[in-house]
C-alpha cells in the first residue's frame, strides 16, 4: 500500500469531522463527494447553499453534506462574541468580529475552535496569509511551540533519495524570514510530523548553500545555530548541518563534502533557511521531477488547520483532510 493509501486509510478510522470553507471551489466539492464515498472523513461544506448547489448539479454527488452559511448561520452572533472576547485586548470591536465571523475563513477557524468541528481545510482559493491570520489569532501554538511552520511530504517518482524517494519539506509557506531559534523550531515540528506520518525515522537536514565550512556569510551562520540549537533543545533527534541539498540527498557527493557527517547523503527532511529558498525549492521539485506535494501540512497549531495551495487538485484536497483527521486525532 502507498504512503497515500495508507494515511487515507488511517484517517478513515479517526471519525472526525473536517469543514471545508472553501465550499464555493469546484475541486472542493470534488473532493468532499471523495471524501463521502471512501468514508475518510466527516465534511462539512461553508457558503451560500443555493449557489453550492447549483454548482455540484449533475457533476458532485454531496447529498447528506452538511452546507452552512457564515452570512445567515445562526452561529454566526456566537463566533462574533467569541472572536470579540479573543482579540478585544488587540483592539477588536463587537461589529469587526461580526463582520469577520460572516467570512467563511473566520468562520470554519471559530467553528474548529469551539469544538463543533475537528479542523479546518481550505487555501484552493485563499491565499496562505488569509488563511493563517485567523487561524494565529484564534487558534494559537501549541503549548511550547513559538512558531507555527508548514511541510509538504514530497513524493518523488523515481528515486532512491529520502526514503525511497519521500522526503519532508519545509518551511514552504508560513515565516518569510525565520530567525536561528525558529528555523530549529520548524527542524523540530518537522520531525514531529514525519513521525505522525511515516515508519522510517527522521534524519534532518539543515540546509544551506554551504556545506561544513565551504563559504562564510551571516545566512550560513544563521543555519550553523539553528543547527546547534535543534541538538540541545532535542538531543535524540538525526540532525545535522549546515549542508548544500546535494550534500544533503546524494551518498557520493556527501563523501566528499560531509565524510564525517552520519546525515549527508540520507537525510529525509530538508530544512530549507528561509521561505524563498523553501517555496520555490518545492514547486520545482514538484513540477520538475513530478512529484506528488502532499501539504502543506501547517505544524504547531493548537488545533487542526490546514492550508492548500491555489494550484491544488481535488485528490490533494482530499489528503490534506486526511491529514487533518490524523492530526486532530493525535492531539
Ligand atoms: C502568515 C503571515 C501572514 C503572518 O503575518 P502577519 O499577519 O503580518 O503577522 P503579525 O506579525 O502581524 O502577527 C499577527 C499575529 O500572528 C502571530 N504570528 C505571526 N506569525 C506567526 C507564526 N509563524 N506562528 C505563530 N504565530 C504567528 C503573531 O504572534 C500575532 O499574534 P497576536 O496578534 O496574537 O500578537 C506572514 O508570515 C506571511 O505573510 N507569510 C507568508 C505567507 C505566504 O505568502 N506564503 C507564500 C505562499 S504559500
Ligand atoms: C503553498 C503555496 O505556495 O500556496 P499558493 O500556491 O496558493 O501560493
Amino acid at each position: 500500500m502507498d504512503l497515500i493509501e495508507k494515511i487515507r486509510q488511517r484517517a478513515r478510522g479517526t471519525n472526525k469531522t473536517i469543514v471545508l470553507a472553501e465550499g464555493i471551489d469546484e475541486r472542493t466539492l470534488k473532493a468532499a463527494e471523495v471524501i463521502k464515498k471512501e468514508n475518510i472523513a466527516k465534511t462539512i461544506l461553508l457558503g451560500n447553499e443555493k449557489k453550492i448547489k447549483e454548482q455540484a448539479e449533475g457533476k458532485y454527488d454531496i447529498s447528506g453534506i452538511e452546507i452552512i452559511d457564515p452570512q445567515t448561520s445562526p452561529k454566526t452572533q456566537e463566533y462574533a462574541s467569541l472572536l470579540y472576547e479573543l482579540r478585544k485586548q488587540k483592539g477588536m470591536t463587537i461589529e469587526k468580529a461580526t463582520e469577520l465571523a460572516r467570512d467563511p475563513i473566520w468562520y470554519g477557524t471559530l467553528m474548529v475552535k469551539s469544538k463543533d468541528v475537528d479542523g479546518m481545510v481550505a487555501g484552493a482559493i485563499t491565499a496562505t496569509a488569509d488563511l493563517f491570520r485567523p487561524a494565529f489569532q484564534i487558534i494559537k501554538t501549541a503549548p511550547g511551540i513559538g512558531v507555527v511552520s508548514s511541510a509538504f511530504i514530497m513524493i518523488v517518482p523515481d528515486c532512491e533519495y529520502g526514503s525511497n524517494g519521500i522526503m519532508l519539506f519545509a518551511d514552504c509557506a508560513i515565516n518569510p524570514n525565520p530567525n536561528a531559534q525558529q528555523l530549529a523550531e520548524i527542524a523540530i515540528s518537522s520531525a514531529k510530523t514525519w513521525k505522525a506520518l511515516m515508519d522510517d525515522d527522521p534524519r534532518i537536514a539543515m540546509l544551506s548553500f554551504s556545506t561544513k565550512g565551504s563559504a562564510q556569510h551571516e545566512m550560513v551562520d544563521k543555519v550553523i545555530e539553528a543547527t546547534r540549537i535543534v541538538k540541545e533543545k532535542a538531543p535524540d533527534l538525526m540532525v545535522d548541518g549546515e549542508l548544500q541539498a546535494d550534500a544533503a540527498l546524494v551518498p557520493k557527493v556527501a563523501k566528499t563534502k560531509a565524510p564525517d557527517s552520519k546525515i549527508a547523503g540520507h537525510a529525509n527532511i530538508m530544512i530549507f533557511p528561509e521561505l524563498e529558498a523553501g517555496n520555490i525549492g518545492y514547486k520545482l521539485v514538484q513540477r520538475l521531477a513530478k512529484a506528488e506535494a502532499v501539504g502543506p501540512i501547517s505544524q504547531g497549531l493548537a488545533m487542526p488547520i490546514n492550508d492548500l495551495s491555489r494550484g491544488c487538485s481535488a485528490e490533494d484536497i482530499v489528503n490534506v483532510v486526511a491529514i487533518t483527521a490524523l492530526q486532530a486525532s493525535n492531539m
